[in-house]
């Protein structure tokens, strides 16, 4: 089956300054696919290019085979979220949905539909949007993006805003659409808010793609985390054995060697193991923030 988004070297620069660096990735149909990365990484720049409204200096991006703008009518393919405050602030939410539904030629009964589905009130839908919280925008936005019961979603940090339940209530939704067939690019600044929905990972640092797989190839390339009587004299055991061996904040060590080699090393050094695992999930979080950390271009210092 074709990819249902295919980006290819896709390239951005603005004057000298390059904020998307010969990108390449696809989204495969049923999938979840997360697009990970921090602040000025890229990230809404690749999915702008995606969707058409900023033109690549170089490369090229297809959804459901085609470019973005040459697919007629694209809200009934493409659902998109890129700015859930770029919307008509002295407009009420429904209509904000009734033109969707108008332009992309739908009946009406999506808007309350799609109201429904997201948790807006009769009476929210009726409030101007200068007075939506971030959170009912985003809820908005995604109506908006299911309006026209599209095959494929592109969503630029959806859960931005959103509380926990809310975020909650976003993940199942998306796990329910990509559970049908659907397929859906989600963009995030926070590994947490997506590694338990995205089937899989495109992590990008300053402009660059620096990891793009399964979530369970990245898991299982994240290394082990061990605590033990002495961290200091097993890091040195382990550095020795050509392993790398990074201090965790609040005591033990993350290692790339697997646990059985840290068990053996352990054996061989006398150094008593408190803990030992494969790193999983803060594996992840490791391998994220030592990807990009060389690469964020804020936040450090914020
Ligand atoms: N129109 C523009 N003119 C000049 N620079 C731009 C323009 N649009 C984006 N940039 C720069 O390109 C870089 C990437 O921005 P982008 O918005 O794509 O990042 P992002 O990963 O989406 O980050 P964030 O999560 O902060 O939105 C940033 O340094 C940004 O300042």
């Amino acid at each position: 089956m074709p990819s249902m988004i295919e980006v290819a070297h896709l390239t951005r620069r603005y004057g000298r300054y390059v904020a998307v660096d010969d990108v390449s990735f696809r989204v495969e149909p049923g999938t979840v696919t997360g697009f990970l990365g921090p602040n000025g990484a890229g990230k809404s720049t690749c999915m702008r290019m995606i969707t058409g409204l900023t033109p690549p200096t170089s490369g090229t991006a297809t959804v459901l085979g085609r470019p973005y703008v040459a697919l007629g009518n694209p809200g009934r393919h493409v659902g998109v979220l890129l700015d859930a405050a770029a919307q008509h602030a002295g407009r009420t939410g429904r209509e904000i949905l009734t033109l969707g539904a108008i332009m992309m030629g739908l009946d009406r009964h999506r808007v309350d539909e799609m109201l429904e589905l997201v948790g807006l009130t009769g009476e929210e839908s009726r409030r101007r949007l200068r007075n939506y919280s971030l959170g009912m925008r985003q809820r908005l936005g995604i109506a908006h993006a299911l309006l026209g019961d599209p095959q494929v979603l592109i969503l630029d940090e959806p859960a931005n805003g959103l509380d926990p339940a809310g975020i909650r209530w976003m993940r199942s939704l998306l796990r329910g659409f990509a559970d049908e067939g659907g397929t859906v690019l989600l963009s995030s600044h926070l590994l947490h808010e997506i590694e338990v929905v995205a089937d899989d990972l495109v992590v990008i640092g300053r402009g660059r793609i620096v990891a793009n797989g399964s979530k369970a190839q990245l898991m299982s390339a994240a290394g082990t985390t061990v605590r033990s009587a002495d961290d200091a004299r097993l890091a040195t055991a382990l550095e020795v054995g050509g392993f790398q061996a990074a201090p965790m904040n609040g005591g033990g060590i993350h290692t790339d060697a697997e646990p059985c080699v840290v068990g053996q090393l352990a054996l061989q050094q006398q150094v008593a193991l408190l803990e030992l695992r494969e790193a999983g999930t803060s594996g992840l979080e490791e391998m994220f923030l030592q990807l990009t950390a060389a690469d964020a271009r804020e936040g450090v210092a914020a």
